[in-house]
C-alpha cells in the first residue's frame, strides 16, 4: 500500500505562518486583499475559487471575485486589470488560466503589475524562476508540488523526474524549480511516444493533464512517487486527478490524492504570496 502524501498538513503549516504575518501587518494598518478574475465557468477555476475564498476568510485576507463574461474582448480585460493595478486597496491579482482562445494571453501577462502578480504570470517574475531565484512570486501550482516534496523529505538530487505537462503555469516552471534542486528532469507531453516507458523509469512522476483517471497501473512501478496535479471531473461529476487512484494505490510507493493533495497546498501558496505582495506595497 502506498504512502499517501496528504496536502492538508502541508497547507496548515503554511497557513499558521500566514496568520502570524497578517497579525504583524495589522500594526501597519495593512490588510492583504486579493482580486480574482474569472472568465466563464471552468470546473478547475470554480474549485480553486471556492478553496481560495474559504481559506482567505479563514486567515484574514479579503477576497473579491470579478466574474467576467467569457466573450469579453482582450482590450476590455486589459482595462479591468489596469484598474486593479492602480487600486491601492488591492495587494494581489489572480487571473484564472487558461484564458478563452480569443483572448491574447501574452497581452494580459504583460499588463498585470509585477508587484501584484501573485501567480507569477508576468515575464519579469517568471524570469526569476528560470534564473533559479526563489525570493519572489512563483507560479502557485508547481510551487505547491515542491512544498509537498520538501515537507515529506523526498530527495531530489540526482533523481529522475518525469513531468507530463509543458505549460508555463505548471510544467516549465516546475522543471526549473526541480533543476535548482539538482534533479534530472524530463518533460513529456501529448506527442511523446511510449509515455509509459518514461514514467515507469522515473523516480518521481508529476502529472497535470486534466484528464480524469488517465494514468492506470501500466504507467508506474512499486518504486514510483506520484504527484497528481490534474483537476477535472470524472464521469460521475466528481473532482478527480489524472491518476486512477484506486487502481494505483496498492502498487506505487507514494502518491498525492485528489482532492486533498497538491490543490490544497496551491491555495496556501497563493495566500502566502498575497501577504508578500501586501508587505511590499
Ligand atoms: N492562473 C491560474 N493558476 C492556477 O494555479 C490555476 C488556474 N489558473 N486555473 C485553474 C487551475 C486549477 N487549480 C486548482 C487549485 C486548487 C484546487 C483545490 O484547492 N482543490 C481542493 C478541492 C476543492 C473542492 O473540493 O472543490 C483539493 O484538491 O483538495 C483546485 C484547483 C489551480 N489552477
Amino acid at each position: 500500500m502506498a504512502d499517501v502524501l496528504k496536502g492538508n498538513i502541508v497547507a496548515n503549516k503554511i497557513k499558521e505562518q500566514i496568520k502570524k504575518d497578517i497579525q504583524n501587518l495589522k500594526q501597519f494598518n495593512k490588510i492583504p486583499r486579493l482580486a480574482i478574475v474569472r472568465l466563464g465557468y471552468n470546473p478547475g477555476d470554480i474549485s480553486y475559487e471556492k478553496s481560495i475564498i474559504k481559506n482567505c476568510d479563514n486567515v484574514g485576507i479579503e477576497s473579491k471575485v470579478y466574474e467576467i463574461d467569457e466573450n469579453i474582448k482582450t482590450e476590455e480585460l486589459v482595462e479591468l486589470i489596469e484598474k486593479l493595478n492602480k487600486d491601492n486597496e488591492i495587494s494581489g491579482i489572480l487571473v484564472f488560466r487558461p484564458l478563452p482562445k480569443h483572448i491574447d494571453e501574452d497581452v494580459i501577462r504583460n499588463v498585470i503589475s509585477p508587484k501584484k502578480d501573485v501567480d507569477c504570470m508576468h515575464p519579469l517574475n517568471l524570469e526569476n524562476i528560470f534564473e533559479g531565484k526563489i525570493d519572489g512570486f512563483a507560479p502557485c501550482t508547481p510551487k505547491a508540488a515542491m512544498e509537498i516534496l520538501n515537507y515529506y523529505s523526498i530527495p531530489l538530487e540526482g533523481k529522475n523526474v518525469v513531468i507530463v505537462n509543458r505549460s508555463m503555469v505548471v510544467g516549465k516552471p516546475l522543471a526549473m524549480m526541480l533543476l535548482e534542486e539538482n534533479a534530472t528532469v524530463t518533460i513529456c507531453h501529448s506527442r511523446t511516444k511510449n509515455l509509459s516507458e518514461f514514467t515507469k523509469n522515473a523516480d518521481i512522476v508529476v502529472v497535470a493533464l486534466g484528464n480524469a483517471k488517465f494514468f492506470d497501473e501500466s504507467y508506474f512501478t512499486e518504486k514510483s512517487i506520484v504527484i497528481d496535479i490534474g483537476v477535472s471531473l470524472d464521469e460521475n461529476g466528481k473532482l478527480s486527478g489524472d491518476v486512477n487512484y484506486d487502481r494505483v494505490l496498492s502498487l506505487v510507493d507514494k502518491i498525492t490524492p485528489v482532492p486533498g493533495g497538491v490543490g490544497s497546498v496551491t491555495t496556501s501558496v497563493l495566500l502566502r504570496q498575497v501577504v508578500l505582495a501586501c508587505k511590499n506595497m
